[in-house]
C-alpha cells in the first residue's frame, strides 16, 4: 500500500481521506467512484481474506494535465480481488490470485503522527478548477508520496497554492493555444463572405452600419476604401467601429488629402473632428514611412523634440480641446507608432504643457493658453511656423470679433516672416535643425457661420442676426485667414438645415417669474433623461444649482469661473451613471455656453434653454448637444411672454437658412416658414409644484447670500488689512442703507442670510416632507412623485387610451 511504502508519516488530513476511501470501499453504496474492478458475489470458499492495506494497489496513470502535480494526487486500483458481503452485511476482501496481495510491511510511524498538513480543506475549489478545464476527473485519494520534500519555510498551504497557480497558468496557456489554432483554421472564404455582405449594406444613412460586428474584433470598413486611406488608418477606424464615413468625412477628407484648404460645414454631431483628424493622421503616417525608408525613424523623446509639429488645432473652449485630444488619441491608440499629442489649455500646469509642446506632432489648444506659451518665447514659434495643418474648429466662434483676440495674434505671428528671424537665435539648442518653408493647409470647420460676425466687423452688430450663407461665409473667412489657395474648397454637406436630423424642437411659455418653476416641472417630466440646461450667465448657474439640488435633482454645474479640474469632473460625473438615490435616474448639467460648442457627451436626450440663446448660432450649437451621430433628442426653450415673438423669429431664421442657401425647402413647414411648436404643460399641475419650488428657492437664496457675505467679508477684511484699519462686519452691515436701484435685492439678501441655522433646518425638514409626498394634482396626481414621474403608470394610462394630462404634447416631442 502506498502509505506504507512511503517512509514519511501521513499528514492527518491525508490519512483521514485515505480512511474515507477505505470506508467507501467497505460500503458498497459509497463505492461509486472507486475504480477497482471489484464485483459483489458470494465468497469463493478457497480465496483468502485479506486486509485492504495488504492488497497490491496499483497507481492509476493520471491525465497529462496533472503531470505538474508531480504525482501528488494518486488514484489507485487493484485487480483479482473479490468484495464479499457476509450475512451481517460486513464487507471483506478476498484475493483470487497472488498478484492481488503483497507482504504488508510493519508501519514505521503511525499515520496520525505525521507533520500537520493544513492543505486540501477546499476540495470544492479543486473540483471547480477541474471543471474549468472541462474534464471530469476522479480524484479519490490524495497522497504526498511522490511530492518533493517541502523546502525550508514552506508549508503545505504554500505548496498547494503554487500548484494551483501552476495549474491555472497551464489552463490559460492551453486555452490561448486552442483559441489561436481555431482562429487560424477559420476559413478565409467565410471572412470574404462577410465582407461582401457588409459592402452591400453600405450606402444608407450616415452611421447606419455602426456596431454591426462582434465587439472586440472591429467592424468591416469597406465603405471607407474609396477615400484611399492607409491600412493603419483603416484598422484604427475598424477598431473604433466606424463602419463608414459620415457625409462630411466623405466629402472633406479627399479634398484635404489632395492638399486643398478646406472650409467644412456640417450639422452638429456629424463627425467633423475626424474629417480633419484622419487626413492629419494620414500625413503623419506618410512621414513616418518616409523617415523609415530613409532610416531616419524618430524613436526617442529627444529626437521627437528636434522635429517641428505637424498640426495645430485650435478650439474655443478647454473642454472641447480635451475632447478633440481624446478623440484623436483613441483613433491613434492601436498604431505601432502613434503621434505625440499635446493639449494646451488654461487651468492646468503651464510648465508641463510647455514641455509637452516640444515633443508634439499634433498640438491642440485654446488660443489664450497657446498665445501665453508663444509669448513666453523658448523657440516655440519656430516649431509652430513649421506646421503643415492649421485647423480652426468652431471657426465662426473663434473668429468672432473681440472674443478671441489671441487667435488673431497667433495667426498674425504664424504668417509673419520677420518674427521667425527675430527668434532664430533665442534658443539655438531647441530649434529644428533645418527650417524649410512649409506650405500650410488651413482647415476651417463649424456647423454654422454667423452673419453677426461680419456685421460686427463693419461695426453694425445686431443681436440675434442670422447665419451666413456660403458666399458670405467665404468672404468673411477670406478676410480673416491667410489661405494658401485663393479659393479654398467650401464643403457644405447640410445646406438645407443646420439642425441635426434626429432633433425635435419645442418651446414652453410661462410667466416672466416662473422660469424656475417650469424648469423644475420639465426636469420632473423627464426623470430618465440626460439633460443639459443652458443659462446665459454664471450667476444663473450658481443660483439654480442649489435650487435644483434642494429639490433632490442630480445637478452638476459647469461654467468658466470654475477651476479646470472641477469643470472636467462635472462633465465626468454628468456622463457617468447617476448615483442619486431618488427616482430621478437621469442626470442634469447646468451650464453656460461654455458647454454649447462641440462637446460630445454620449446619450444626451434633452437640451433645455433656460435663458434664450443670444444668437441663432448659439441655438444651433446648444441644441446640437443632443441628437448626435444619428441619434434622436429634444430641445426645449423656456420663454417668458415677452420673449415668445423673438424666439419664433430666431428659430425661423435658423430653419430658413436653407432658402438662403438656395436649396429646396425640406418640407411644407420649411416652405411656409418654420413655426416652433408650443408644448402645453398643464398649468394646474405646475402650480401644485409651487410650494416646494418656493421653499427650495428660499433655502438656495440663503445659502448663496451667506456665501456671498463670506467672500465680501474676506475681501473687505483684506482691504482693511491693506489699509491698516480695523474691519467690523457689523458696522458695515448697519451702515445707512443704500437707496434706489438694487436696494430691494440687498434687503432680500440681508433677510436671506439672517436666517438662523435652526430656521434653515426647519425649512429643510419641511421641504423634505413635501418631497416625500405625492403632489395632489387631480387626474394626474398618481403620476407625480417627489423627484420624477411614475412613468409606468403613465404609459399604462396612455396604452389604455387615456392621455396623461400632465404630459401635454411634450410626450410627442420625446417619442
Ligand atoms: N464615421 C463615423 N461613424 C460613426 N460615428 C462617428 C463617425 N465619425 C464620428 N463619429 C462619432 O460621432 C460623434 C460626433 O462627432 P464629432 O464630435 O466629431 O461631431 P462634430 O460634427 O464635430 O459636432 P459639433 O458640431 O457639435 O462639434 C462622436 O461621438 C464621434 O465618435
Amino acid at each position: 500500500m502506498a502509505a506504507a511504502e512511503n517512509k514519511r508519516a501521513l499528514p492527518p488530513k491525508v490519512a483521514a481521506m485515505k480512511a474515507r476511501k477505505r470506508q467507501k470501499l467497505e460500503d458498497p453504496k459509497a463505492g461509486k467512484k472507486a475504480t477497482t474492478n471489484k464485483s459483489f458475489k458470494a465468497a469463493p470458499p478457497k480465496s483468502e481474506k485479506v486486509r485492504l492495506d495488504d492488497l497490491a494497489w496499483n497507481s492509476v496513470e493520471m491525465p497529462d494535465r496533472l503531470d505538474d502535480f508531480e504525482g501528488f494526487y494518486g488514484l489507485e486500483e487493484i485487480d483479482d480481488v473479490d468484495v464479499v458481503k457476509d450475512d451481517n452485511g460486513i464487507i471483506s476482501y478476498r484475493a483470487i490470485s497472488d498478484k492481488a496481495t503483497k507482504k504488508r510491511p510493519a508501519p514505521e510511524e503511525s499515520e496520525d503522527d505525521g507533520e500537520e498538513f493544513t492543505g486540501f480543506d477546499d476540495d470544492d475549489d479543486r473540483e471547480e478548477d477541474d471543471k474549468e478545464e472541462g474534464g471530469a476527473m476522479i480524484i479519490e485519494t490524495v497522497t504526498p508520496r511522490s511530492a518533493p520534500e517541502l523546502e525550508e519555510g514552506e508549508t503545505w498551504e504554500d505548496r498547494k497554492k503554487k500548484q494551483k497557480e501552476l495549474q491555472k497558468q497551464q489552463l490559460k496557456e492551453k486555452k490561448q493555444k486552442e483559441k489561436k489554432e481555431k482562429k487560424e483554421k477559420k476559413p478565409k472564404a467565410e471572412k470574404k463572405q462577410k465582407e461582401t455582405a457588409a459592402q452591400a449594406e453600405v450606402g444608407s444613412g450616415a452611421f447606419a452600419n455602426l456596431m454591426d460586428e462582434d465587439e472586440d474584433e472591429g467592424v468591416h470598413i469597406s465603405a471607407w476604401r474609396p477615400l484611399n486611406l492607409s491600412d493603419d488608418t483603416l484598422g484604427a477606424l475598424s477598431k473604433m467601429k466606424f463602419s463608414q464615413p459620415s457625409a462630411i468625412q466623405k466629402a472633406a477628407i479627399p479634398e484635404v488629402l489632395a492638399g486643398h484648404d478646406v472650409i467644412g460645414k456640417a450639422s452638429t454631431g456629424s463627425g467633423k473632428t475626424l474629417a480633419f483628424g484622419i487626413p492629419i493622421l494620414e500625413r503623419y503616417l506618410e512621414m513616418q514611412k518616409i523617415a523609415g525608408n530613409n532610416k531616419k525613424k524618430v524613436n526617442s523623446e529627444e529626437e521627437a523634440a528636434r522635429k517641428p509639429a505637424l498640426a495645430l488645432i485650435l478650439s474655443p473652449t478647454r473642454e472641447l480641446a480635451h475632447q478633440i485630444s481624446a478623440h484623436l488619441t483613441t483613433l491613434c491608440s492601436g498604431l505601432e507608432k502613434a503621434p505625440w499629442i499635446a493639449t494646451l489649455t488654461g487651468g492646468l500646469s503651464m510648465a508641463k504643457q510647455q514641455r509637452q509642446l516640444k515633443n508634439a506632432d499634433i498640438i491642440i489648444g485654446t488660443p489664450g493658453r497657446l498665445w501665453e506659451i508663444i509669448s513666453g518665447g523658448h523657440g516655440v514659434l519656430k516649431w509652430l511656423k513649421q506646421i503643415q495643418f492649421l485647423v480652426i474648429d468652431e471657426a465662426d466662434r473663434l473668429l468672432s470679433q473681440g472674443h478671441f483676440k489671441e487667435l488673431e495674434e497667433i495667426i498674425n505671428v504664424l504668417d509673419r516672416k520677420d518674427d521667425f528671424k527675430a527668434e532664430e537665435h533665442e534658443d539655438e539648442d531647441e530649434a529644428p535643425e533645418e527650417v524649410e518653408d512649409v506650405e500650410r493647409q488651413t482647415l476651417v470647420f463649424s456647423a454654422t457661420f454667423h452673419k453677426g460676425l461680419q456685421h460686427k466687423l463693419a461695426g453694425k452688430a445686431k443681436p440675434g442676426a442670422g447665419l451666413m450663407d456660403k458666399k458670405e461665409s467665404m468672404e468673411y473667412l477670406l478676410k480673416k485667414l491667410n489661405f494658401r489657395e485663393e479659393k479654398p474648397k467650401f464643403v457644405d454637406v447640410n445646406p438645407i438645415t443646420q439642425m441635426a436630423s434626429g432633433l425635435k424642437e419645442g418651446m414652453v411659455e410661462c410667466g416672466g417669474t416662473e422660469k424656475d418653476l417650469y424648469l423644475y416641472a420639465l426636469l420632473l417630466l423627464h426623470p430618465n433623461a440626460r439633460t443639459i440646461v443652458f443659462c446665459n450667465s454664471i450667476s444663473a448657474v450658481r443660483r439654480l444649482t442649489p435650487f435644483l439640488q434642494n429639490l433632490q435633482l442630480p445637478v452638476h454645474a459647469l461654467h468658466s469661473s470654475m477651476a479646470q479640474k472641477a469643470r472636467l469632473r462635472a462633465i465626468e460625473r454628468f456622463t457617468s451613471n447617476n448615483q442619486n438615490k431618488t427616482n430621478h435616474k437621469g442626470s442634469i448639467l447646468l451650464a453656460t455656453d461654455v458647454a454649447a460648442r462641440g462637446l460630445d457627451i454620449p446619450n444626451v436626450n434633452l437640451v433645455i434653454h433656460y435663458h434664450l440663446p443670444r444668437a441663432a448660432d448659439n441655438y444651433v450649437h446648444r441644441s446640437g448637444r443632443t441628437a448626435r451621430a444619428g441619434e434622436t433628442g429634444s430641445s426645449i426653450l423656456i420663454c417668458g411672454p415677452e420673449e415668445v415673438a423673438g424666439v419664433r423669429r430666431l428659430i425661423a431664421k435658423v430653419h430658413a437658412s436653407s432658402a438662403a442657401a438656395g436649396a429646396e425647402p425640406a418640407n411644407d413647414a420649411a416652405k411656409n416658414g418654420y413655426f416652433i411648436r408650443s408644448l402645453d404643460i398643464d398649468r394646474r399641475v405646475v402650480s401644485r409644484l409651487k410650494p416646494r419650488a418656493n421653499l427650495s428657492k428660499k433655502l438656495a437664496d440663503t445659502t448663496i447670500a451667506k456665501e456671498k457675505k463670506h467672500s465680501e467679508d474676506d475681501f473687505l477684511r483684506q482691504a482693511a488689512e491693506d489699509l491698516g484699519v480695523d474691519y467690523d462686519s457689523e458696522e458695515f452691515e448697519n451702515a445707512p442703507g443704500k437707496r434706489g436701484r438694487g436696494a430691494g435685492r440687498i434687503k432680500k439678501e440681508r433677510e436671506a442670510r439672517g436666517l438662523t441655522k435652526a430656521e434653515t433646518g426647519a425649512l429643510r425638514a419641511q421641504l423634505k416632507d413635501m418631497l416625500s409626498s405625492r403632489v395632489n394634482v387631480g387626474v394626474s396626481e398618481r403620476y407625480l412623485t417627489s423627484s420624477g414621474l411614475d412613468i409606468d403608470s403613465l404609459l399604462q394610462q396612455q396604452e389604455a387610451g387615456v392621455h396623461g394630462e400632465f404630459l401635454g404634447t411634450v410626450a410627442d416631442l420625446m417619442e
